[in-house]
């Protein structure tokens, strides 16, 4: 479902951590949202989620407006809230929990067996074989597919990620981003994704959202996000690293050195 975020607010008393942010994201497509940390990117997510009530604006899918319940938007978040004691298949199983929402109701679909599409879920993202362990026992990126898989027995109409992979190692990381966006095509879910890393928001979003201080600075696709837009949106990085990829003609050599900057941010 496409997603349309129109004149969202958010103030908390005199910070306006969100101010008239509106942008569409077309029926499944990846988005990925950027900024420095304090942007805004959580209180955006968590206000689509259906966690934090905006101050004003308003949040449509396939054009409707979105109010109370958002059981139809799936959220993985970067800590995966997982019940490390149960299986797998067990914690992918609690996404049913959360169905049956607004949304699904308004478009009359079919009820399906919650045992099954948890199974398919699981096997969305590569671990059917490991349906029956205990998460506990599994790596992290592991478990943050479990995560996802969790997302998706909810059927979401949308799907966020909060920083999805900022806790894991780069190969982990690859290879959670690779499950994300197969599932987001092969189930052509419309996705929204904060990132941290700039190197991997690039290699996998189509769409990106760039959040200055509550504002939106940029949105655009992957040809449009250069460095002069990068060095706009985390307008702290004035370093010579930057500068210097943004004259280079390499323009992953820049973005390279842009993300390794972000890093030592705390
Ligand atoms: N519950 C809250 N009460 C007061 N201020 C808040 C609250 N949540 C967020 N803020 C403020 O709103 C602004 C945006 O915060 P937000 O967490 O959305 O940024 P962010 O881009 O997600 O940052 P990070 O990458 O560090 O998570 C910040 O100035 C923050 O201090």
């Amino acid at each position: 479902m496409a997603l349309r975020v129109d004149n969202l607010t958010k103030t908390y008393g005199d910070t306006t951590a969100l101010s008239e942010v509106s942008f569409e994201v077309p029926d499944g497509k990846f988005a990925v949202v950027l900024g420095r940390s304090g942007a805004g990117k959580s209180t955006l997510l968590r206000i689509l989620n259906g966690l934090t009530e905006p101050t004003s604006g308003s949040v449509y899918l396939d054009g409707e407006a979105v109010t109370n319940s958002r059981s139809d938007v799936g959220m993985v978040f970067q800590q995966h809230n997982l019940v490390e004691e149960l299986s797998a298949y067990d914690n992918a199983l609690t996404g049913t929990l959360n169905r049956t929402g607004f949304v699904r109701s308004l478009f009359n679909r079919q009820p399906v067996d919650d045992r099954e599409l948890a199974l398919e879920a699981l096997d969305t993202v590569g671990l059917l074989d490991e349906s029956g362990q205990k998460v506990s026992s599994m790596s992290g990126g592991q478990q943050q597919r479990v995560g996802i898989a969790r997302a998706l027995v909810q059927q979401p109409a949308l799907l966020l990620a909060d920083e999805p992979v900022a806790s894991l190692d780069p190969s982990s990381a690859e290879t959670v981003m690779e499950y994300l966006r197969e599932t987001a095509e092969t189930r052509n879910l419309t996705t929204l994704a904060s990132l941290h890393q700039v190197n991997i928001a690039r290699e996998y979003g189509e769409q990106f959202v760039g959040l200055k201080e509550g504002d939106v600075v940029f949105d655009g696709p992957r040809e449009e996000l250069t460095a002069a837009v990068l060095e706009d949106i985390y307008g702290y990085i004035e370093t010579d690293e930057l500068r210097e990829g943004a004259e280079s003609t390499d323009m992953n050599e820049s973005i390279q050195k842009t993300d390794e900057g972000l890093e030592t941010e705390p």
